[in-house]
């Protein structure tokens, strides 16, 4: 049996017994590939995962970078109490449209809301409205602006948030000091920037599953 074969029967089986799909996440899959958008969303173990962590967190407030078809989005919302807020950025346009139908579907529309533009300018006008502090960041957009994403983060949560940034092993090119690639570049940054912020406190872990090898860093702000 090959290595990726066994990895995704893992996966298969932790997702059978422990964060099976529901009708509302398995249409959220349907819907999501039926529009054509990449196949890029977390899988059900880590939906499970950032739901579990944001439960943890006792999160009242979820920002979200990288929307695509809310797949990630409705397993966080799900982790809030009706009063909770989960505002999702997302750059395209057409991808937002089916995430605003997925979340909607899974009867999120009232706690999870999808914002259409680059996050780069739809965070600073996020800032501008004075958001209670949020709880819970994931960052899932375009890699090469992660360290900018930190950044905002660090500017919309308080003292005890979590900062998660995903796709930060790149399958293991994240240890190329010279490699040009901008999610490369960019995973690299935020990794650093972690390690040295004097108000942030993380970690990185691997995985392997269904996505390949990959990972996420965890932070959590002073
Ligand atoms: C990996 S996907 C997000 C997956 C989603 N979080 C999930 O797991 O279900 C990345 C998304 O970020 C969006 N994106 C890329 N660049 C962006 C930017 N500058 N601002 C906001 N969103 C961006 C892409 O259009 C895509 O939908
Ligand atoms: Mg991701």
């Amino acid at each position: 049996m090959s290595e990726s074969q066994l990895w995704d029967d893992v996966d298969d089986y932790f997702t059978t017994q422990l964060s099976p799909n529901d009708e509302a996440l398995d249409a959220a899959v349907r819907e999501s590939e039926a529009a054509g958008l990449p196949r890029v969303a977390v899988t059900a173990p880590q939906g499970k995962f950032l739901q579990l962590l944001a439960q943890i967190q006792g999160a009242r407030t979820i920002l979200e970078i990288g929307t695509l078809g809310g797949y990630s989005t409705i397993w966080m919302a799900r982790a809030l109490p009706t009063s909770g807020r989960l505002i999702s950025l997302e750059y395209s346009a057409r991808h937002a449209e089916v995430a605003t139908r997925n979340i909607a579907r899974a009867g999120l529309e009232r706690i999870a809301e999808v914002r259409v533009g680059p996050a780069l300018e739809s965070l600073p006008k996020l800032a501008d409205e004075n958001p209670a502090p949020f709880d819970l960041v994931f960052i899932d957009a375009d890699k090469g602006n992660n360290p900018q994403y930190v950044e905002w983060a660090l500017r919309l949560t308080r003292s005890g948030s979590l900062i998660v940034v995903d796709n930060v092993v790149r399958q293991g090119r994240v240890t190329d000091a010279d490699s040009t690639d901008p999610d490369v570049v960019g995973s690299r940054a935020a990794i650093e920037l972690i390690a040295r912020h004097p108000r942030l406190t993380g970690t990185a872990l691997q995985t392997v599953g269904s996505k390949g090898h990959d990972g996420f860093a965890l932070a959590r702000v002073l």
